[in-house]
Protein backbone atom coordinates (compact mmCIF):
# COMPACT_ATOMS: atom_id res chain seq x y z
CA UNK A 1 0.00 0.00 0.00
CA UNK A 2 0.70 3.45 -0.58
CA UNK A 3 0.10 6.14 1.75
CA UNK A 4 0.67 9.64 1.10
CA UNK A 5 0.38 12.50 3.59
CA UNK A 6 0.54 16.09 3.60
CA UNK A 7 1.18 17.79 6.62
CA UNK A 8 2.87 21.41 7.67
CA UNK A 9 4.47 19.42 10.57
CA UNK A 10 6.06 16.15 8.73
CA UNK A 11 8.25 15.66 11.81
CA UNK A 12 5.19 14.18 13.76
CA UNK A 13 5.50 11.46 11.30
CA UNK A 14 8.54 10.43 12.34
CA UNK A 15 6.80 7.97 14.67
CA UNK A 16 5.41 6.02 12.12
CA UNK A 17 9.29 4.68 11.44
CA UNK A 18 9.38 3.00 14.52
CA UNK A 19 7.86 -0.74 15.59
CA UNK A 20 5.78 -2.39 13.34
CA UNK A 21 5.04 0.53 10.92
CA UNK A 22 8.54 0.75 10.52
CA UNK A 23 9.16 -2.99 9.77
CA UNK A 24 6.79 -2.97 7.42
CA UNK A 25 8.01 -0.10 5.35
CA UNK A 26 11.52 -1.36 5.59
CA UNK A 27 9.73 -4.22 4.08
CA UNK A 28 7.94 -2.75 1.51
CA UNK A 29 4.34 -3.55 2.80
CA UNK A 30 3.60 0.37 3.52
CA UNK A 31 5.49 2.77 0.55
CA UNK A 32 5.09 5.86 2.85
CA UNK A 33 5.37 9.48 1.47
CA UNK A 34 4.94 12.49 3.77
CA UNK A 35 4.68 16.03 2.15
CA UNK A 36 5.35 19.46 3.65
CA UNK A 37 2.34 21.42 2.40
CA UNK A 38 4.46 24.72 2.54
CA UNK A 39 6.68 23.37 -0.26
CA UNK A 40 3.26 23.89 -2.06
CA UNK A 41 2.89 27.42 -1.09
CA UNK A 42 4.99 29.39 -3.35
CA UNK A 43 4.77 33.17 -2.30
CA UNK A 44 8.07 34.36 -0.61
CA UNK A 45 6.81 33.25 3.07
CA UNK A 46 5.28 30.29 1.80
CA UNK A 47 2.04 31.08 3.47
CA UNK A 48 -0.30 28.27 4.20
CA UNK A 49 -3.67 30.29 5.54
CA UNK A 50 -5.15 33.43 5.62
CA UNK A 51 -8.25 34.75 7.71
CA UNK A 52 -11.49 33.14 7.52
CA UNK A 53 -14.32 35.12 4.87
CA UNK A 54 -17.09 36.63 6.76
CA UNK A 55 -15.20 36.99 9.71
CA UNK A 56 -14.25 34.44 12.88
CA UNK A 57 -11.55 33.92 14.94
CA UNK A 58 -8.62 31.27 13.95
CA UNK A 59 -7.07 30.90 10.19
CA UNK A 60 -8.14 28.92 7.56
CA UNK A 61 -6.00 27.05 5.21
CA UNK A 62 -5.47 28.44 1.78
CA UNK A 63 -6.85 26.43 -1.05
CA UNK A 64 -3.88 26.87 -3.53
CA UNK A 65 -0.85 24.96 -1.17
CA UNK A 66 -3.67 22.10 -0.77
CA UNK A 67 -4.60 21.99 -4.71
CA UNK A 68 -0.82 22.21 -5.66
CA UNK A 69 0.07 19.40 -3.51
CA UNK A 70 -3.39 17.47 -4.10
CA UNK A 71 -2.27 17.69 -7.88
CA UNK A 72 1.48 16.70 -7.49
CA UNK A 73 0.06 13.52 -5.51
CA UNK A 74 -2.78 12.49 -7.91
CA UNK A 75 -0.59 13.15 -11.36
CA UNK A 76 2.08 11.41 -9.91
CA UNK A 77 -0.19 8.55 -9.61
CA UNK A 78 -1.60 8.83 -12.64
CA UNK A 79 -4.64 9.64 -11.23
CA UNK A 80 -4.83 12.99 -12.48
CA UNK A 81 -4.66 14.33 -16.27
CA UNK A 82 -1.52 13.81 -17.99
CA UNK A 83 0.09 14.06 -21.29
CA UNK A 84 -1.16 10.97 -23.06
CA UNK A 85 -4.93 10.99 -21.89
CA UNK A 86 -4.90 14.90 -22.69
CA UNK A 87 -3.65 13.86 -26.04
CA UNK A 88 -6.34 10.87 -26.06
CA UNK A 89 -4.08 8.35 -26.40
CA UNK A 90 -4.36 5.19 -24.37
CA UNK A 91 -1.66 5.63 -21.13
CA UNK A 92 1.24 2.90 -21.81
CA UNK A 93 0.70 0.82 -18.45
CA UNK A 94 -2.50 -0.19 -16.87
CA UNK A 95 -3.30 3.21 -15.04
CA UNK A 96 -2.75 3.16 -11.47
CA UNK A 97 -5.78 2.57 -8.77
CA UNK A 98 -7.36 5.93 -7.89
CA UNK A 99 -6.48 7.08 -4.86
CA UNK A 100 -8.72 7.78 -1.84
CA UNK A 101 -8.17 10.98 0.05
CA UNK A 102 -8.85 10.62 3.50
CA UNK A 103 -9.22 14.33 5.72
CA UNK A 104 -9.15 14.14 9.27
CA UNK A 105 -11.76 15.99 10.53
CA UNK A 106 -14.14 16.21 13.71
CA UNK A 107 -16.99 16.65 11.00
CA UNK A 108 -16.12 13.51 9.63
CA UNK A 109 -17.33 9.97 9.53
CA UNK A 110 -16.16 7.76 12.63
CA UNK A 111 -13.33 5.84 12.07
CA UNK A 112 -14.26 2.17 13.07
CA UNK A 113 -12.39 -1.15 13.16
CA UNK A 114 -14.92 -1.91 10.27
CA UNK A 115 -13.71 1.20 8.30
CA UNK A 116 -9.85 -0.22 8.99
CA UNK A 117 -10.76 -3.37 7.59
CA UNK A 118 -12.15 -1.85 4.41
CA UNK A 119 -9.63 0.64 3.81
CA UNK A 120 -6.74 -1.83 4.39
CA UNK A 121 -7.87 -3.14 0.47
CA UNK A 122 -6.86 0.10 -0.95
CA UNK A 123 -4.20 0.72 -2.82
CA UNK A 124 -3.45 4.36 -2.29
CA UNK A 125 -4.35 6.41 0.82
CA UNK A 126 -3.42 10.00 0.90
CA UNK A 127 -4.66 11.72 3.97
CA UNK A 128 -4.61 15.80 4.07
CA UNK A 129 -4.00 16.68 7.71
CA UNK A 130 -5.36 20.81 8.80
CA UNK A 131 -4.55 22.86 10.78
CA UNK A 132 -5.95 26.19 11.99
CA UNK A 133 -9.82 26.19 11.99
CA UNK A 134 -9.72 23.83 9.31
CA UNK A 135 -9.14 24.01 5.25
CA UNK A 136 -11.13 25.83 2.70
CA UNK A 137 -14.18 23.94 1.73
CA UNK A 138 -13.76 24.75 -2.18
CA UNK A 139 -10.61 21.90 -1.60
CA UNK A 140 -13.08 18.98 -0.37
CA UNK A 141 -15.42 20.50 -3.02
CA UNK A 142 -12.60 20.19 -6.10
CA UNK A 143 -11.18 16.43 -5.01
CA UNK A 144 -14.94 15.07 -4.43
CA UNK A 145 -15.54 15.78 -8.12
CA UNK A 146 -12.42 14.36 -9.53
CA UNK A 147 -11.78 10.93 -7.14
CA UNK A 148 -12.87 10.14 -3.73
CA UNK A 149 -12.50 11.77 -0.75
CA UNK A 150 -13.69 10.93 2.95
CA UNK A 151 -13.52 13.44 6.13
CA UNK A 152 -12.92 10.90 9.10
CA UNK A 153 -13.16 12.15 12.50
CA UNK A 154 -11.30 9.72 15.24
CA UNK A 155 -13.34 10.65 17.66
CA UNK A 156 -15.98 13.05 19.29
CA UNK A 157 -13.08 15.60 20.37
CA UNK A 158 -10.75 17.76 18.40
CA UNK A 159 -7.37 17.45 18.58
CA UNK A 160 -5.28 20.71 17.32
CA UNK A 161 -4.44 19.68 14.20
CA UNK A 162 -4.87 16.18 11.54
CA UNK A 163 -1.51 14.83 12.06
CA UNK A 164 -2.46 12.50 15.54
CA UNK A 165 -5.32 11.23 13.99
CA UNK A 166 -3.85 10.24 10.74
CA UNK A 167 -0.88 8.23 12.56
CA UNK A 168 -3.69 6.58 14.34
CA UNK A 169 -5.33 5.22 11.08
CA UNK A 170 -2.50 4.56 9.09
CA UNK A 171 -1.37 2.20 11.98
CA UNK A 172 -5.06 0.88 13.12
CA UNK A 173 -5.50 -0.01 9.15
CA UNK A 174 -1.48 -0.83 8.30
CA UNK A 175 -1.45 -3.35 10.66
CA UNK A 176 -4.17 -5.31 9.23
CA UNK A 177 -1.89 -5.22 5.77
CA UNK A 178 -1.11 -9.44 5.32
CA UNK A 179 3.12 -9.75 6.50
CA UNK A 180 2.88 -6.50 9.07
CA UNK A 181 2.02 -8.37 12.10
CA UNK A 182 3.80 -11.65 12.95
CA UNK A 183 0.87 -13.85 13.89
CA UNK A 184 -2.71 -12.90 12.17
CA UNK A 185 -4.52 -14.95 14.20
CA UNK A 186 -3.82 -11.85 16.89
CA UNK A 187 -5.54 -9.66 14.88
CA UNK A 188 -8.91 -12.13 15.13
CA UNK A 189 -9.78 -11.88 18.76
CA UNK A 190 -9.26 -8.30 19.09
CA UNK A 191 -11.73 -5.39 20.55
CA UNK A 192 -14.20 -4.43 18.11
CA UNK A 193 -13.12 -7.17 15.99
CA UNK A 194 -16.15 -9.53 16.14
CA UNK A 195 -18.23 -6.14 17.51
CA UNK A 196 -17.14 -6.95 21.17
CA UNK A 197 -14.29 -5.63 23.30
CA UNK A 198 -11.77 -8.15 23.89
CA UNK A 199 -11.25 -10.59 27.03
CA UNK A 200 -9.07 -9.66 29.79
CA UNK A 201 -5.91 -11.13 29.36
CA UNK A 202 -3.30 -12.97 31.68
CA UNK A 203 0.31 -14.45 31.77
CA UNK A 204 2.57 -15.90 34.64
CA UNK A 205 2.76 -15.90 37.16
CA UNK A 206 -0.33 -17.36 38.71
CA UNK A 207 -0.28 -15.54 41.55
CA UNK A 208 1.24 -11.99 42.15
CA UNK A 209 0.05 -9.96 45.09
CA UNK A 210 -2.38 -12.54 45.99
CA UNK A 211 -4.04 -12.06 42.97
CA UNK A 212 -4.17 -15.82 40.89
CA UNK A 213 -4.91 -15.82 37.66
CA UNK A 214 -8.83 -17.46 37.22
CA UNK A 215 -8.81 -21.14 37.43
CA UNK A 216 -10.07 -21.62 34.23
CA UNK A 217 -7.32 -20.50 32.31
CA UNK A 218 -4.84 -23.41 34.01
CA UNK A 219 -7.21 -25.67 33.75
CA UNK A 220 -5.75 -26.76 29.78
CA UNK A 221 -9.59 -27.41 28.97
CA UNK A 222 -9.79 -24.94 26.12
CA UNK A 223 -13.43 -25.29 25.37
CA UNK A 224 -14.01 -24.28 28.49
CA UNK A 225 -11.30 -21.42 28.10
CA UNK A 226 -13.04 -20.23 24.80
CA UNK A 227 -16.13 -20.07 26.72
CA UNK A 228 -14.95 -18.36 29.31
CA UNK A 229 -13.32 -16.01 27.22
CA UNK A 230 -16.72 -15.12 25.05
CA UNK A 231 -18.02 -14.90 28.49
CA UNK A 232 -16.00 -12.29 29.83
CA UNK A 233 -16.21 -10.62 26.47
CA UNK A 234 -19.82 -9.87 26.02
CA UNK A 235 -19.73 -9.11 29.99
CA UNK A 236 -17.00 -6.33 29.16
CA UNK A 237 -18.92 -5.14 26.09
CA UNK A 238 -22.11 -4.76 28.18
CA UNK A 239 -20.75 -3.29 31.55
CA UNK A 240 -18.30 -0.55 29.12
CA UNK A 241 -19.68 -0.27 25.57
CA UNK A 242 -23.49 -1.39 25.39
CA UNK A 243 -24.04 0.58 22.17
CA UNK A 244 -21.85 -1.88 20.29
CA UNK A 245 -24.44 -4.65 21.62
CA UNK A 246 -27.36 -2.62 20.27
CA UNK A 247 -28.60 -2.19 23.85
N1 LIG B 1 -10.62 14.91 16.11
C1 LIG B 1 -10.01 15.79 15.25
N2 LIG B 1 -9.71 17.07 15.51
C2 LIG B 1 -9.13 17.72 14.44
C3 LIG B 1 -8.76 19.06 14.40
C4 LIG B 1 -8.20 19.55 13.24
BR1 LIG B 1 -7.68 21.39 13.17
C5 LIG B 1 -8.03 18.77 12.12
C6 LIG B 1 -8.41 17.46 12.14
C7 LIG B 1 -8.97 16.93 13.31
S1 LIG B 1 -9.55 15.34 13.63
Amino acid sequence: MRIDVVTIFPGYFDALELSLMGKARDRGLIDLHVHDLRDSAHDKHRTVDDTPTGGGAGMVMKPEPWGAALDGILVGAGAGSDAASEAGEQPLAEPAAEPLIIFPSPAGEVFTQAMARELAHEQHLVFGCGRYEGIDQRVFEEYAERGRVRLVSIGDYVLNGGEVASIAMVEAIGRLLPGVVGNPDSLVEESHEAGLLEYPSYTKPAEWRGRRVPDVLLSGNHAAIDAWRHEQSVERTRRVRPDLLGD
